[in-house]
């Protein structure tokens, strides 16, 4: 029977998704995992559908993961509609969905549930959660910089997640731009036998990057937040017309266009887009402008947005190519 003739299964325990997934590989089947955490979007099905290309069943996980929040971050009210989800995934052809509701040990009086894992409310239980994966020089730069636990926190679920779904394949989006290269680097480092797919940002009509948080944003924050994707539409003209050359200058005035339209910049920087090292010029190598801002949420609180664009692109594609060169199959930028 076809794993297409299958109603869409959930699992819900480690165990039950790695049986399953084990029963899909003996049968010779090739296995892609994209990993996601909910309220799914067109962003999210355009992963799915990358991966129905490079496997023959896709499973999908959904786990807010509380390892990468902080105390006063967003992890309490992060969107959540796990039934809608599910329809997403089953119209998208998705074959299996991991929603675990816990992927830590629970902590014996620890309180608070799955939430008393979001850093900062962790228990000092001596039976607590206690290993962790680190990028070390990756994470730090970008969201590294305002999240410092953020990146220990998904190379940790991300590390996880290969071992219940042992996929071979994995597709990652690249609105999470430093996302994608921690985890190619955690892949290559760690030797998993896994490929890392790293697909294109999907964009609503007006140009806004697709994001589960989007939802959280007020119509007028919605609006001002367009300011973020014609920065980087400003960016990339001027840069191809050489109208600036520095990139300081072309930061400067990136965040000026976010300011004036009423955000709070979390950074905007250029970085060397496959190892993100400091860049001095715009020509000759591939440059990541990468973005982070806040608006204010329809709620309360804040919405932290990000979004990136590469520049000079024809050089990220050749230095990917050099380093799958030197035998690190395991990414791949499509
Ligand atoms: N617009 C998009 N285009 C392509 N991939 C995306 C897009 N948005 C998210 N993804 C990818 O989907 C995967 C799961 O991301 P996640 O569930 O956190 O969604 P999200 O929309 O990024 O949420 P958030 O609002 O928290 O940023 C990640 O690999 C992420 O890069
Ligand atoms: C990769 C991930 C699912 C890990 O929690 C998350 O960081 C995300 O959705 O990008
Ligand atoms: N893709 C975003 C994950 C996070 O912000 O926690």
């Amino acid at each position: 029977m076809s794993v297409e003739d299958h109603e869409l299964p959930v699992f819900t325990t480690a165990a039950d998704m790695r049986a399953w997934v084990r029963k899909q590989k003996k049968s010779g089947r090739k296995v892609a995992l994209v990993p996601t955490m909910g309220y799914l979007h067109e962003g999210h099905l355009s992963l799915v559908k990358a991966a129905k290309e490079k496997a023959d069943v896709v499973v999908a996980s959904i786990y807010v993961n509380p390892t990468q929040f902080a105390a006063h971050e967003d992890f309490d009210v992060y969107p959540r509609n796990p039934a809608d989800d599910r329809a997403k995934l089953a119209a998208a052809g998705c074959h299996a969905v991991f929603e675990p509701e816990s992927l830590y040990v629970a902590v014996p009086g620890g309180g608070g549930g799955e939430s008393s894992n979001v850093v900062g409310r962790e228990s000092n239980h001596p039976d607590s959660h206690e290993t962790f994966v680190s990028v070390e020089r990756l994470q730090r730069p970008l969201c590294g910089g305002s999240r410092p636990h953020f990146f220990r926190g998904v190379c940790t679920v991300v590390t996880k997640l290969f071992h219940i779904c042992e996929p071979d394949v994995a597709v990652f989006g690249r609105k999470d731009y430093q996302q994608w290269r921690v985890i190619c680097r955690m892949v290559r480092d760690l030797d998993f036998p896994i490929e890392v797919v790293g697909r294109p940002i999907c964009r609503e009509p007006d140009g806004l990057a697709m994001s589960s948080r989007n939802a959280r944003l007020s119509a007028e924050s919605r609006d001002r937040a367009l300011s973020i994707s014609r920065g980087l539409r400003w960016a990339e003209k001027a840069v191809a017309e050489a109208a600036v050359t520095r990139p300081d200058e072309v930061a400067a005035h990136v965040r000026g266009m976010i300011e004036e339209a009423g955000g709070k910049v979390d950074y905007v920087e250029l970085l060397h887009a496959h190892n993100l090292g400091p860049v001095s010029d715009l020509t000759s190598q591939p440059v990541l402008l990468a973005v982070a801002a806040h608006f204010p949420a329809r709620d309360r609180g804040t919405v932290r947005l990000i979004d990136n664009t590469v520049l000079n692109e024809i050089g990220d594609a050749q230095q990917g190519q050099g380093e799958q060169e030197e035998g690190q199959q395991q990414e791949q930028q499509q």
